[in-house]
């Protein structure tokens, strides 16, 4: 819960360790209960539960302790790989001359004969263990990058070495090679090299990419008396000539790489709107999603997950027409500069395929939020504009809402365009691609003529809703409805991306 929340707070924010307040966190008034005052940051406490991470002595004064803004979809890790094991200097058995020699030689010759050998003959020495690879991998049971925060470091074990007593035998094995570190990080997982080249994008459950090799296991040398170098160096080219050959014999270190993680939820279908919109009641209405509900701004601060159900009506079809709903932190204006909570969740909507606007009917101005909302998405990135969205007005059971519905949808159903925009008008979805940056935000780009064309685009230059649908999630009123404008428009979505593909 405790990193839950510093997770959601501003890189300024404060966290009391002063034992009065062991059982809150001091928040800025605008994470708080009541009122949202997002223009002035006063401080107050909210009561949840802390585990008591540290006794503080009641005569020491009140410290405030600054602590690092802590996101849970992003993350910078460095991995190490295991370096290589040694092999060894080996000498060959001695032959003692005399009686015994005659012995001796048949025995040696024996052995001779159990060494390892290539098919040409030649002598297999062994060598030293891998060292373990570093690997990452989409894991479904993570949910979160918040654990790397509080563990950052991850080194994979080192290869074993050549376990020899200096002495050629036929019972000399290679050294043992480490095992692979496997690092499970949530589905839809980017993985790039800090501040460069992107590795990865694990995308479905099982995706895994090596990011660092793990060093390879050194050779073994054989070392003789120049007398039988020459015999020795026809069996074997791992003959050691002077001492500077031993090096030979250690393992290659393995390789360190600090790797940012960043998480981009995976969902057929975002939900959008300001805080108290009903986002996360919607959401638990049509899914089996448990997320945090109350009548507060903010209450979610990571995006939750939910999964619809196939549509009955589609018989054997049903399975396909699944689609995952992700619930994000309400939106508030200036969201797209990092005000409130937006930012870092706005990114989240990159994988989405349709949005679900949801509007509070009873608030004081409903149409001005719906064009509040829209103009962040713009201004953050005007693709969002152009996926295919259904606008829910919400707590039509207030008497307040109730009235308007009829002129709400009406306005807001006329505001956009008919005609769809070209990919020349808005740059194409892959050109975009190509030009974005990592946190998805297209404004950054080098071709600036193309951008100010997007910039200028005003919202009603964009495709109109889909639908507009007036509901109470809360009380179940006319949400089969919406569930069905929902289903339909990802249904429109398959079907134009299928032409696409064809
Ligand atoms: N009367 C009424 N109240 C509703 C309805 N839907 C949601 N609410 C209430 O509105 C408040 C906010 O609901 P949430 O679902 O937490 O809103 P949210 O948009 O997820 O809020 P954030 O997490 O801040 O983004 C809660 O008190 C809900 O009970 C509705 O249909 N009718």
């Amino acid at each position: 819960m405790a990193s839950l929340i510093s997770s959601c707070l501003p890189s300024t924010s404060y966290v009391s360790l002063d034992d009065s307040l062991l059982s809150g966190v001091i928040f800025p008034k605008r994470y708080g209960r009541g009122s949202c005052n997002y223009g002035s940051i006063r401080y107050c406490t909210i009561k949840c539960r802390i585990a008591r991470a540290k006794e503080s002595s009641p005569s020491k004064p009140a410290t405030l302790a600054k602590e690092p803004h802590k996101y849970f979809d992003q993350v910078i890790i460095t991995v190490r790989s295991g370096d290589g094991g040694h092999g060894a200097v080996l000498s060959m058995p001695n032959h003692r001359g005399g009686k015994a020699q005659g012995k001796q030689s048949k025995e040696s010759k024996r052995k001779k004969s159990l060494y390892k050998r290539d098919f040409d003959g030649s002598l297999i020495l062994p060598m030293g263990g891998h060292g373990g690879d570093v690997v990452i991998y989409a894991d479904e049971g993570k949910d979160t990058l918040l654990e790397f925060h509080t563990k950052s470091r991850y080194n994979a074990k080192r290869g074993g070495n050549v376990d020899a007593m200096g002495v050629l035998t036929s019972q000399l094995h290679d050294g043992l090679a480490a095992p692979t570190l496997r690092i499970p990080v949530p589905i839809g997982t980017v993985v790039k090299h800090k501040r460069g080249k992107l590795l990865g994008d694990l995308a479905n459950a099982g995706d895994e990419i090596l990011v660092a090799r793990g060093g390879q296991g050194g050779i073994s040398l054989v070392e003789t008396p120049e007398r039988g170098r020459k015999k020795l160096m026809s069996l074997t080219t791992n003959v050691m000539r002077d001492d500077s050959d031993k090096v030979l014999a250690l393992g290659q270190p393995g390789e360190e790489v600090s790797l940012e993680l960043i998480l981009r939820v995976v969902a057929d279908v975002g939900l959008v709107g300001l805080p108290n919109a009903g986002k996360s009641t919607l959401l638990a209405a049509i899914t089996l999603a448990k997320p945090d509900i109350a009548d507060y701004p903010f209450t979610t601060l990571m995006p939750n997950l939910g999964r619809i159900d196939g549509d009955p009506s589609l018989g054997a079809e049903m399975y396909s027409s699944e689609a995952t709903l992700a619930d994000l932190p309400g939106l508030i204006e200036g969201a797209h500069l990092g005000k409130g909570l937006g930012r870092n969740f706005l990114r989240h909507l990159r994988r989405t395929r349709m949005l679900v606007h949801v509007v509070d009917a009873a608030a004081e101005n409903p149409v001005n939020d719906y064009l509040t909302v829209k103009e962040e998405l713009r201004m953050y990135n005007p693709d969002y504009l152009k996926r295919p969205y259904v606008v829910v007005l919400n707590k039509i059971d207030l008497p307040k809402a109730k009235d308007r519905i009829p002129s709400l949808i009406e306005e807001i159903s006329r505001i956009g365009s008919d005609r769809a925009l070209s990919n020349a008008e808005t740059g194409s979805d892959n050109a975009v691609k190509q030009r974005s940056s990592e946190d998805g935000n297209t404004d950054i780009s080098s071709s600036g003529v193309l951008n100010k064309d997007r910039k200028d685009k005003q919202i009603e230059d964009y495709p109109r809703p889909h639908a507009v649908v007036g509901v109470s999630v809360l009380k179940d009123m006319r949400v089969k409805e919406m569930l069905k404008e929902i289903r339909a428009t990802l249904r429109k979505c398959r079907d134009s991306s299928e032409t696409l593909e064809s």
